[in-house]
C-alpha cells in the first residue's frame, strides 16, 4: 500500500491558526455511571492532538460513541471531556451538536492551540449513510482534515470518508499511520504459520473479515458470539445463543471455502452456557453440538481452550480480534483470559502478536497483560 500522507508531512504554516477537523475514535466503554472503564482510545488520540495544539492549530475533535439511533443521552461524548482535558493539559470545550449555528459560533471562538469536542456524530443518521450534504456541513467547520480514527477506519461514513471530498488536504493522524504501518507490514507479509483468532459479537461486520482472512491465514480460530451462527448453519441446536439468521448460508460457504483453501478452521468443541445473560447466571459446560433450549453460549469451554492453545504453539504470526466470551462477566471471562495469556507467552517467545478491537484491548487490560 502506498504511504499515506500524514499530519507530520504538513508545514507549520499549514497549521498555525487553521481550523483542523480531527476524526478520532473515542468509542470507549462506559459503565452505568458513565465512567470510562478503559481509556486506551483516549490516550491513543493524544499525540496527534498535542502535535496540532503545539503548532497553534484550532482543533475540532469529532467521534462517534456506540451505535445510537438518533440523539441518545447515554451515548453523549460529555463523559470524555474531563479525561481529555486532563491528558491534553487544557480545558476542552464541548459542543451540544456536531453541525449547525451554535457549533459554528463555538468553532469561531476556539483560540489558537485550543480544542473543541463535537457531540457524537452518530446522533445524525446521515453520518452512517455517508450523506454528502451532511459531510459538507461537517467540512464547512474547518480548513483541513485529519483522520486518526483507526478503530473506525473500516467504515465509509460522513466523518471518515465523506468529508475528505470537501476538505483538502485530508491526511492521516499519527495513530492511523502507526497502526497501518504495523498492521499492513505484518499482514501483507506475515511470518508463517499465520493464525487469526476472531471472536466478539459483531457477527455481520466480522464475517466479511473472516472471508478475507481465509485468503491469508493457515489457521483460523473462531470464538465469541459468532460461533453460534456457524453451529446453527451445521444443524446444531444453539438454544438462545446469539445467531444472525441471515448469515447462515454465508457461514456454510465460509466453512467450505476454508476446507478448499486448506485453512485449518477451528470452532470450539465445547462451550460454557448460561441460563440468562447476567453475571450471576447459572452456568455449565456442554459439547458445542448440544446446547439445550433456554440456554445460551457465553464462553468457549476448557477443551476448546486446550485445542486452540495447542494449535497456536507452532505459529509465527497471530492476529486477534474479538473476545472469546462475555468477558465483562467474570464467570464467562475464562476463555478470553486464557487466549490473552497464551498470546503473552508466545509473544515472549518471539511470535508477532497483534490484538485489535476496543473490547479485545479492554479484555487484555482486564487480564493485566498490556505490557506483554
Ligand atoms: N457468546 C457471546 N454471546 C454474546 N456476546 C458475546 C459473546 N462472546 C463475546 N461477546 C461480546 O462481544 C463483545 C465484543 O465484541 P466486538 O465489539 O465484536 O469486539 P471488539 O470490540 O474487540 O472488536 C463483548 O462485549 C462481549 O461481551
Ligand atoms: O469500536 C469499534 O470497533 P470495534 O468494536 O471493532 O473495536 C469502532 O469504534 C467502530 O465502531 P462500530 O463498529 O460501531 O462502527
Amino acid at each position: 500500500m502506498a504511504a499515506k500522507r500524514s499530519v507530520g508531512d504538513l508545514k507549520e504554516s499549514d497549521l498555525k491558526g487553521k481550523r483542523v477537523f480531527v476524526r478520532v475514535d473515542l468509542n470507549v466503554p462506559l459503565d452505568d455511571n458513565l465512567t470510562i472503564t478503559d481509556d486506551t482510545r483516549v490516550r491513543a488520540a493524544v499525540p496527534t492532538i498535542k502535535y496540532l495544539m503545539e503548532r497553534r492549530a484550532k482543533v475540532i475533535l469529532s467521534s462517534h460513541l456506540g451505535r445510537p439511533k438518533g440523539v441518545t443521552p447515554k451515548y453523549s461524548l460529555k463523559p470524555l471531556v474531563p479525561r481529555l482535558s486532563e491528558l491534553l493539559g487544557v480545558q476542552v470545550e464541548m459542543a451540544n451538536d456536531c453541525i449547525g449555528e451554535e457549533v459554528e459560533k463555538l468553532v469561531a471562538a476556539i483560540p489558537d492551540g485550543g480544542v473543541l469536542l463535537l457531540e457524537n456524530v452518530r446522533f445524525h443518521k446521515e453520518e452512517e449513510k455517508n450523506d454528502p450534504e451532511f459531510a459538507k456541513k461537517l467540512a464547512s467547520l474547518a480548513d483541513l482534515y485529519v483522520n486518526d480514527a483507526f478503530g473506525t477506519a473500516h467504515r465509509a461514513h460522513a466523518s471518515t470518508e465523506g468529508v475528505t471530498k470537501y476538505l483538502k488536504p485530508s491526511v492521516a493522524g499519527f495513530l492511523m499511520q502507526k497502526e497501518l504501518d504495523y498492521l499492513v507490514g505484518a499482514v501483507s507479509n506475515p511470518k508463517k504459520p499465520f493464525a487469526a483468532i476472531v471472536g466478539g459479537s459483531k457477527v455481520s461486520s466480522k464475517i466479511g473479515v473472516i472471508e478475507s482472512l481465509l485468503e491469508k491465514v493457515d489457521i483460523l480460530l473462531l470464538g465469541g458470539g459468532m460461533i453460534f451462527t456457524f453451529y446453527k448453519a451445521q444443524g446444531y441446536s444453539v438454544g438462545s445463543s446469539l445467531v444472525e439468521e441471515d448469515k447462515l448460508d454465508l457461514a456454510t460457504t465460509l466453512l467450505e471455502k476454508a476446507k478448499s483453501k486448506g485453512v485449518s478452521l477451528l470452532l470450539p468443541t465445547d462451550v460454557v452456557i448460561a441460563d440468562k445473560f447476567a453475571a450471576d447466571a447459572n452456568s455449565k459446560i456442554v459439547p458445542a453440538s448440544s446446547i439445550p433450549d433456554g440456554w445460551m453460549g457465553l464462553d468457549i469451554g476448557p477443551d476448546a481452550i486446550k485445542t486452540f492453545s495447542e494449535s497456536l504453539d507452532t505459529t509465527k504470526t497471530i492476529i486477534w480480534n474479538g473476545p472469546m466470551g462475555v468477558f465483562e462477566f467474570d464467570k464467562f471471562a475464562t476463555g478470553t483470559v486464557a487466549i490473552a495469556k497464551k498470546l503473552a507467552e508466545l509473544s515472549d517467545k518471539g511470535v508477532t502478536t497483534i490484538i485489535g478491537g476496543g473490547d479485545s484491548v479492554a479484555a487484555v487490560e482486564k487480564a493485566g497483560l498490556v505490557t506483554k
